[in-house]
């Protein structure tokens, strides 16, 4: 991300990043770090085989992810847009880790609920990267906290929120992100406050915060 998408546009010549930091300092939160590096790094050392996505688009981090586990790896791949997904699907089977995505089209909530009333998924999850709906993300955290592995890991993206979370009240947001602010304020007050996990957050892309199942 840049961090003139985080700086509220201004029909005004660009300042020097010293001179929007030093007007609101929030904007030093928003970084570059790839996600996607991230995620095929970390993948790699925790040697995921069994991984879940929420929130696909047009499957950049997917990509990274199928890559990234092991040969015999899979990863349940769920977004309310298929038309987003299948137009990055030729790069992904270039890659040939078409044959590890098992994608479903819909919302992730009423499967999510599935799995958790079918009992054979508690505890199968080496991975879960949750990339959606803000406003949702404590109702995946209630359900996925049983389906990821003791030892596993969740990954929320987007816990910065454009660097918003230290923003002041009155500070200049653009709408959407004013009005998701809130809901990824209570779910990092509600993830660190968690006893089940350990939790770390990544100044990466827009703020990842992993959270190790621990009991
Ligand atoms: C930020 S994009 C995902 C980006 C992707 N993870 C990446 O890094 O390439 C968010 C996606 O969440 C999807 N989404 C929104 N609400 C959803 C829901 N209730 N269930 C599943 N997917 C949803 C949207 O359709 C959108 O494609």
């Amino acid at each position: 991300m840049l961090f003139t998408d985080v700086y509220p546009r201004e029909p005004e010549p660009m300042k020097s990043l010293h001179e929007l930091t030093a007007k609101h300092p929030w904007n030093v939160m928003a970084t570059s770090t790839d996600e996607g590096q991230f995620l095929s790094m970390l993948l790699k050392l925790i040697k995921a085989k069994n991984a879940m996505e929420i929130g696909v688009y047009t499957g950049y981090s997917l990509l990274a992810t199928a890559l990234a586990l092991t040969q015999d790896g899979k990863i349940l791949a769920m977004d309310i847009n298929r038309e987003n997904y299948e137009q990055g699907l030729p790069i992904i089977q270039n890659a040939g880790v078409s044959h590890k995505i098992d994608f479903r089209e819909g919302p992730a909530l009423p499967v999510l609920d599935q799995m958790i009333e079918d009992g054979k998924y508690h505890g199968t999850f080496h991975f879960i990267f949750v990339d959606a709906d803000k406003d949702n993300y404590l109702n995946y955290h209630k359900r996925i906290i049983e389906l990821v592995k003791v030892g596993g890991v969740i990954g929320y993206d987007n816990t910065l929120w454009n660097g918003s979370v230290v923003a002041p009240p009155d500070a200049p947001l653009r709408k959407y992100v004013r009005f998701y602010r809130d809901f990824v304020l209570e779910l990092n007050w509600d993830l660190a406050v968690d006893p089940r996990i350990e939790i770390c957050q990544l100044p990466v892309g827009d703020g990842i915060t992993l959270c190790r199942r621990i009991s």
